[in-house]
Formats: C-alpha cells, sequence, structure tokens
C-alpha cells in the first residue's frame, strides 16, 4: 500500500532512530551449509535474539517469513539472486526487495553500487519504489564515491558490506572490518552501518569510535563452519610452534 511522503518518512525515520547502537545479526547459510533451511535459520535468529540482538540481516523470502514467524525484530530483508550478465546480486530489482518486503521485511538492504542493474533499472527508482511503501533502504557500497551517490538517490542508510568484494576494491584487505572505508564516509548525512568481517570485542570498539550508528554481524555468530575453523587454526597455529620451540 502507497503512503504519503511525510508518512514514509516519518515510519523510516522512527525505524532507522530505533536501531542507533544496535547489534544487528545476518543469518544467513550459503546453499552447501547444512543450516541452509528456514527452520533452522529461525531457530538461529532467535539465539541471537536471546544473546540481545536487536535485529536481523536475512536473505530470500522464505527465510525472510520463517523468522518473522518467530520474531518481531527489525529484518533488513535481502534477496540474492544471480543474474547472467550481471555482477549485481544483493536485491538487484525493484521486484526482489518487493518480495522479501511481502514476506515481512522492515528495511531492505540491496547493491547500492553504480554497476548496470537488471530491466535498466537504477538504484534511485528501486529506494523510490521502497519509500513509496514506507520502507527504509541500506546501500551496501565499496566505496566512498558509491557511498555519496546513494545517498543522492535517497538511501537512508549506507553499509560498508561490499568493501573488497566489488572487482575494483579486491586488493583491499580483507582480514577485519572496513576502518578505511568507514572513515571515508562517516560524515556522511545519514547512519553508516558497519557490516562485515566483524569478529572481535575490540572491532566492535573500533567501529563505535570510528563512527559507525550500527554493526552487521555475520559469521562470527552464525557460521559454526567459520567460527570452528578459527578455532581449529588458532589450535594448530599454536602446536606448530610449541613444536618448533621443542625442536
Ligand atoms: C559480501 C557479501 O555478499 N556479504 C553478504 C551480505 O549479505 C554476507 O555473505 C555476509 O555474511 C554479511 O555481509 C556479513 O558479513 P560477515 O559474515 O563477514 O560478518
Amino acid at each position: 500500500m502507497h503512503i504519503t511522503q511525510v508518512e514514509s518518512e516519518h515510519q523510516r525515520g522512527t525505524l532507522v532512530a530505533s536501531l542507533r547502537g544496535a547489534v544487528i545479526a545476518s543469518c544467513q547459510a550459503g546453499p552447501e551449509s547444512p543450516l541452509n533451511t528456514p527452520a533452522i535459520l529461525a531457530s538461529l535468529a532467535l539465539s541471537a535474539e536471546l544473546g540481545g540482538a536487536q535485529g536481523f540481516r536475512v536473505d530470500g523470502p522464505a527465510n525472510v517469513a520463517a523468522i518473522r514467524q518467530v520474531s518481531p525484530l527489525p529484518i533488513f530483508g535481502i534477496n540474492k539472486v544471480d543474474r547472467d550478465g550481471y555482477d549485481v546480486r544483493i536485491t538487484s530489482t525493484l521486484a526482489d526487495a518487493l518480495d522479501v518486503v511481502a514476506a515481512g521485511a522492515n528495511l531492505v538492504a540491496l547493491d547500492g553500487t553504480q554497476r548496470e542493474r537488471p530491466f535498466g533499472e537504477t538504484l534511485a527508482q528501486i529506494i523510490a519504489g521502497l519509500h513509496a511503501v514506507g520502507v527504509p533502504v541500506m546501500a551496501d557500497i565499496s566505496t566512498q564515491a558509491e557511498a555519496r551517490a546513494a545517498v543522492d538517490a535517497g538511501a537512508d542508510m549506507v553499509g560498508t558490506t561490499l568493501a573488497g568484494y566489488t572487482p575494483y576494491t579486491e586488493e583491499l584487505d580483507r582480514f577485519g572490518p572496513a576502518f578505511g572505508l568507514l572513515a571515508e564516509i562517516r560524515d556522511l548525512p545519514v547512519p553508516v552501518v558497519v557490516e562485515g568481517r566483524i569478529w572481535t570485542t575490540d572491532h566492535i570498539a573500533a567501529c563505535f569510535a570510528g563512527g559507525a550508528y550500527a554493526l552487521i554481524i555475520g559469521s562470527a555468530i552464525t557460521v559454526p563452519e567459520l567460527i570452528t575453523r578459527r578455532f581449529v587454526t588458532a589450535a594448530r597455529q599454536a602446536q606448530a610452534q610449541r613444536g618448533a620451540v621443542s625442536a
């Protein structure tokens, strides 16, 4: 249902304001993951909520609907679809975005880069389509220029999600959050969300000290394969060091 511009601004502003300082759990599982079913992702989300998470980032209508059934917390819906000929993947069309809204998402996160989108849609058109139904938009970006363009296109928030993952930022250090990009965009007129590669409490302190408005944490909360691998790798390194000392 379309609402007036004033109603939309009020609705979006209230929701964004409620997320200041939040830790949002990204509850996603790759196609190869044993956790990749809506019911299991809903349980993961509930566990994160018990731990104090204040919202979720969720991929696809089925997973959004399952989590909406178990929690009233804000959901950033995304809709990852691979389409031949396009590099954009995270919620690349307005129809993909509206599908996760219909499933229960309160906000939409989408690829906020300047790359070409299917059906010739522009970032500004997709954002306007979501604003027409009162839904705030977080633009996932990889550079300062993209962040500025996303703000000009109407984005309510920007997220550092794609730093290091676009072909032209692949040279960036992929260990730890995108602190360099955060420093470049912290003074934008919209909230900046640090998303991706947050693994330690020191990271969290540094993100907020660096101007982050909220954080989205995925793997370190909801991907046991990667959590386990981190500990196993540390164990192997410790053993190798002990071996080197005693040899
Ligand atoms: C680059 C990209 O497509 N990132 C995706 C965005 O939805 C997810 O795969 C990440 O898990 C998410 O950004 C959270 O990051 P991390 O799992 O590092 O906390």
